[in-house]
């Protein structure tokens, strides 16, 4: 990643923006990878970077206070940016890194996706890869980085649980076998897990045993492939960035996929985007020709609408919420709204109350529909959305959805609510 380009290591002591520095600094097209301030010398030299940026702005209090440079990390000799204020200037950055050390502005989304194309090509040869494809930006941007590379040797595997959105599995198989041409196999396995979750109530039993039986199933649809040797991982930067403050590394629970790789021998594991935040991954997907629908997926969580349908899980609740999601987020759509929030779906509640239609009385269930503006997804706030729209939708969905006769908004912000019910 870093041969061709110029870098610049951001040391992080603390501050809660160190990676939106990083995000900052990326945006010039300039390389940069943040480490602890701690780092130790080789890590930071293997980087070959031209300068470093020291991460301590006053915004982050008392946190990094009295925290200094190591002296050997002093005596590297580099040029150094010293964040003592927030929030800096773009000027700033643009100045310190481009004039003064004379960094080349060439890390571009393109350049990107030539040199890691080729790398992969590179590394695989004549090898096969499977991959896991939920139809996230993640998972979907690997696959076309890996089928621009290796085009037929890579076999991507979907699991449709029962428990996706409305049209996705469908979305799924036009864009990466219609569009891409790519092997996908689609494995239908919606009556297994039912079956599973029978009359389990409990959420963190329904995500154990979503997880559990997706393995299952991959570890099925794997075998019957034959050998494959690669096995690829959407990890991120953040699941793998170690903070300057506790020194820690979060590696991203994929929770899906969990133990795949310890079950079935693969000869190694490929991340073609681990160096890349969100938003880089979404944009290089753009750039490969995946379309919005899916580049611009909000977060979904692996075990999906079974963490939106409490209770026991039916095919008739799943479609229920299917649909009264779908109307929802339609007409966030065609409002424009969608931009204004940063995450919004319905929850079927199991809560059932009276209703009247037609002068008849009705027992339906009770559709939250709940909208939130984040950035961290550490805290979240409402999304204001007009009082009509919400009203306009509720009576769709009332009207369109059979079993449903009365929706409420979800007004409570993260904390001390979640974003997810479940
Ligand atoms: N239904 C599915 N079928 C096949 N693979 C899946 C499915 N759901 C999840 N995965 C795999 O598990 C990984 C982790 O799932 P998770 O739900 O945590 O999504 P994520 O980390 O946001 O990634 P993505 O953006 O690819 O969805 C995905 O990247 C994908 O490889």
């Amino acid at each position: 990643m870093t041969d061709k380009h110029d870098c610049v290591v951001i040391l992080d002591f603390g501050a809660i923006n160190a990676q939106m520095l990083a995000k900052a600094v990326r945006q010039l097209n300039i390389y940069c990878e943040v480490l602890p301030y701690t780092a130790a010398t080789d890590r930071i030299l293997a980087l070959q970077p031209k300068a470093l940026i020291l991460q301590r702005g006053e915004a982050c209090g008392e946190r990094t206070l009295g925290r200094e440079l190591p002296p050997e990390t002093a005596a590297l000799g580099l040029p150094v940016l010293d964040m003592k204020s927030s929030p800096w200037e773009e000027a700033d950055l643009k100045a310190f890194l481009v004039k003064e050390c004379k960094m080349g502005q060439d890390w571009t989304t393109e350049a990107f996706i030539e040199e890691t194309v080729a790398a992969l090509r590179s590394e695989i040869q004549d090898k096969k890869v499977l991959l896991a494809m939920s139809g996230g930006v993640d998972s979907s941007v690997c696959a076309a980085l890996l089928h621009r590379a290796v085009g037929s040797q890579l076999t991507c595997v979907f699991v449709d649980h029962g428990c996706m959105r409305k049209d996705e599995p469908r979305q799924i198989e036009e864009v990466f076998r219609g569009q891409f041409g790519m092997n996908l196999v689609s494995v239908n396995a919606e009556d297994r897990f039912l079956e599973r979750l029978k009359g389990v109530t409990d959420p963190e039993m329904k995500r154990k045993i979503i997880g559990e039986e997706f393995i299952r199933v991959f570890e099925e649809e794997a075998r019957k492939l034959g050998e494959l040797d690669y096995f690829v991982q959407g990890t991120i930067y953040p699941d793998i960035i170690e903070s300057g403050w506790d020194g820690g590394k979060s590696v991203k629970a994929h929770h899906n996929v969990g133990g795949l790789p310890e079950r079935i021998d693969f000869k190694g594991i490929l991340e073609p985007v681990k160096y890349l935040f969100k938003d880089e991954v979404r944009r290089v997907g753009e750039a490969m020709g995946i379309p919005p629908v899916i580049t611009r997926r909000q977060p979904f969580p692996g075990p999906g609408l079974a963490v939106r349908c409490l209770g026991e899980l039916t095919r008739e609740k799943l479609e229920i919420l299917r649909e009264a999601d779908a109307i929802f987020r339609e007409g966030m759509d065609e409002k424009g709204y969608g931009d204004h929030a940063s995450q919004f779906f319905a929850v079927l509640t199991n809560v059932q109350s009276v209703g009247v239609t037609n002068d008849e009385r009705t027992y339906g269930y009770v559709i939250a529909l709940r909208a939130v503006l984040t950035t961290d997804f550490m805290t979240a706030g409402v999304a204001d959305l007009p009082i009509a729209f919400l009203t306009e939708v509720a009576a769709k969905i009332a009207v369109q959805v059979q079993g449903v006769n009365r929706v409420v908004y979800d007004i409570t912000s993260k904390p001390p609510a979640t974003i997810e019910w479940e």
